[in-house]
C-alpha cells in the first residue's frame, strides 16, 4: 500500500523535518507541498537539506490544493488548522503539529491561546495508555507539544502505578528551532550563542495545562504542573529535569529498584524509548534526527523525591517523528516505519 501524502508548512522547520522523515518512508508518495510567503518557491531554495525534493515547488496553502491526498500533515502557526482541516474530505488523515486540537478544556485553550476552542482531536502520543486504540483507524491527530512528549514520557509511569504525589516540578532546556523560523528578537544569534535563559516563568507557558492533561489523565486524578522552559544555545534537542515528591509507600533509602522495574515495565515494548542503563544519563546529543527518546531515573533520598530526566530531538520525536509514528498507527502500518531510532552525534 502506498499513501498520497501532502505537506502544509513544507517551508517550517516541523514541514522540513516531516518530508525528511517521509523521503526515507517506504508507504508514502509525497504529493502537494505547501506554504505561504515562500510559495512559488523551490524545497532546493528554502529547505536545502531535503536534497530528494529539492526541485519540488511550494505551492499556496489552501484546501483546493491539500484535496486529493490520503493524508494532510498541517505544520502551520497555531490557530491555521481547524479551518482548513474542516474543508478537507472527512476521509482523509489529518495530522495536526499544531496545537489547536490538543487541549481538552475549552477554558484552558482561552487561557493560553486566547481564542475559541476549535475542538479535541485524538492525541498523537503512541506511548501513552489506551493512546493506540485511539489513533488505530482515526481521521484526524493531534501531535503533542515538544515539551510535553519529552516530560509525559519521562514522568507518565510515575503516575500511572502512584509512585508519586500529584504535584511535579520540570525545568526544560529547548533548543532555538522549537520557537519556528520567523524571526524573533529574543532569538537572534547574538543573543541565543553563549548564553541560556528562562521563559514563560510562572506558570505562563502554553504547554503547561497539556502536560497537566497528560499526566492527570494517567494519574487518575489532578496533577499540579510547575514548568520553566531555558532557552538553550543549540539548534534542536530538548532536555527536561522533571521531579515529584514520593508517596510513602516507596522506599526512601535512594534505591532506585522498584521505580527503575516500573518505568522498565512501562516501557519494554517501546521501539522509541529508552530507559537507559543505571548511572547513564539522557543526552540531546545522542537522539539528534531519531525517533528515540532517552529517559532516567533516580531517587533523592533526601529530599524525598523522584527525579526523571529524559532527551528527545524536539523536531523529530516532538514533532515530526512523533507525527509519522501516530500516522503509521492510525494506518495499521508497522509503527517504525521512516523513523530512524539512531541518533547522528556527534
Ligand atoms: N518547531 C518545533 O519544535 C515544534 C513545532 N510544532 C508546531 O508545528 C507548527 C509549525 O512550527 P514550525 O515549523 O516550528 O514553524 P515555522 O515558523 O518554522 O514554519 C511555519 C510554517 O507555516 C507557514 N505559514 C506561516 N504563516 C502562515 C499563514 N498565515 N498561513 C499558512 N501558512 C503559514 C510558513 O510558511 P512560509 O515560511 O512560506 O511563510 C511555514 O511553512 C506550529 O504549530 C508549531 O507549534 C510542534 C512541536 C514542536
Ligand atoms: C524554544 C521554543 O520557543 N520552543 C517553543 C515550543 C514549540 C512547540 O512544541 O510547539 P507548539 O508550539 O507546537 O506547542 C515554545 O516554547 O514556544
Amino acid at each position: 500500500m502506498t499513501v498520497r501524502v501532502a505537506v502544509a508548512g513544507a517551508s517550517g522547520y516541523a514541514g522540513g523535518e516531516i518530508l525528511r522523515l517521509l523521503t526515507s518512508h517506504p508507504g508514502v508518495e509525497i504529493g502537494a507541498v505547501t506554504a505561504h510567503s515562500s510559495a512559488g518557491r523551490t524545497l532546493g531554495e528554502v529547505q536545502p537539506q531535503l536534497a530528494a525534493l529539492a526541485h519540488r515547488v511550494l505551492e499556496e496553502t489552501s484546501a483546493s490544493t491539500l484535496r486529493g491526498h490520503d493524508v494532510v500533515f498541517l505544520a502551520l502557526p497555531h490557530g491555521r488548522s481547524a479551518s482548513l482541516a474542516a474543508e478537507l474530505e472527512p476521509g482523509t488523515l489529518v495530522v495536526d503539529c499544531g496545537a489547536d486540537f490538543r487541549l481538552r478544556e475549552p477554558a484552558d485553550w482561552q487561557r493560553f491561546y486566547g481564542t475559541e476552542h476549535a475542538g479535541t482531536w485524538p492525541y498523537g502520543l503512541p506511548e501513552l495508555p489506551g493512546a493506540r486504540d485511539e489513533l488505530r483507524g482515526t481521521t484526524r491527530i493531534a501531535v503533542p507539544g515538544c515539551y510535553p512528549t519529552a516530560i509525559t514520557l519521562a514522568l507518565y509511569p510515575a503516575y500511572a502505578e502512584r509512585l508519586v504525589e500529584p504535584e511535579a516540578v520540570i525545568v526544560a532546556s529547548s533548543g532555538t528551532s522549537g520557537a519556528g523560523r520567523a524571526l524573533k528578537p529574543r532569538l537572534l544569534g547574538s543573543e541565543v550563542m553563549g548564553a541560556m535563559s528562562p521563559y514563560g516563568v510562572g506558570g505562563g507557558h502554553r504547554h503547561t495545562p497539556e502536560v497537566a492533561q497528560n499526566l492527570s489523565r494517567v494519574a487518575n486524578e489532578r496533577v499540579t504542573v510547575s514548568f520553566t522552559p531555558t532557552l538553550a544555545p543549540m539548534p534542536r534537542g530538548i532536555l527536561a529535569t522533571c521531579s515529584a515528591r514520593l508517596r510513602p509507600h516507596v522506599a526512601f533509602d535512594g534505591r532506585t529498584d522498584e521505580v527503575r522495574e516500573v518505568f522498565g515495565a512501562a516501557y519494554a515494548d517501546e521501539p522509541f524509548v529508552r530507559l537507559l542503563p543505571d548511572g547513564q544519563w539522557p543526552s540531546t546529543g545522542a537522539v539528534l534526527g531519531s525517533n528515540t527518546v532517552q529517559v532516567q531515573v533516580a531517587v533523592d533520598a533526601a529530599a524525598r523525591r523522584l527525579i526523571c530526566v529524559s532527551a528527545v530531538d524536539n523536531l523529530t520525536k516532538g514533532t515530526a517523528g512523533g507525527a509519522v509514528q501516530s500516522m503509521n498507527v492510525a494506518l495499521g502500518l508497522p509503527e517504525r516505519l521512516g523513523l530512524p531510532t539512531n541518533g547522528v552525534a556527534p
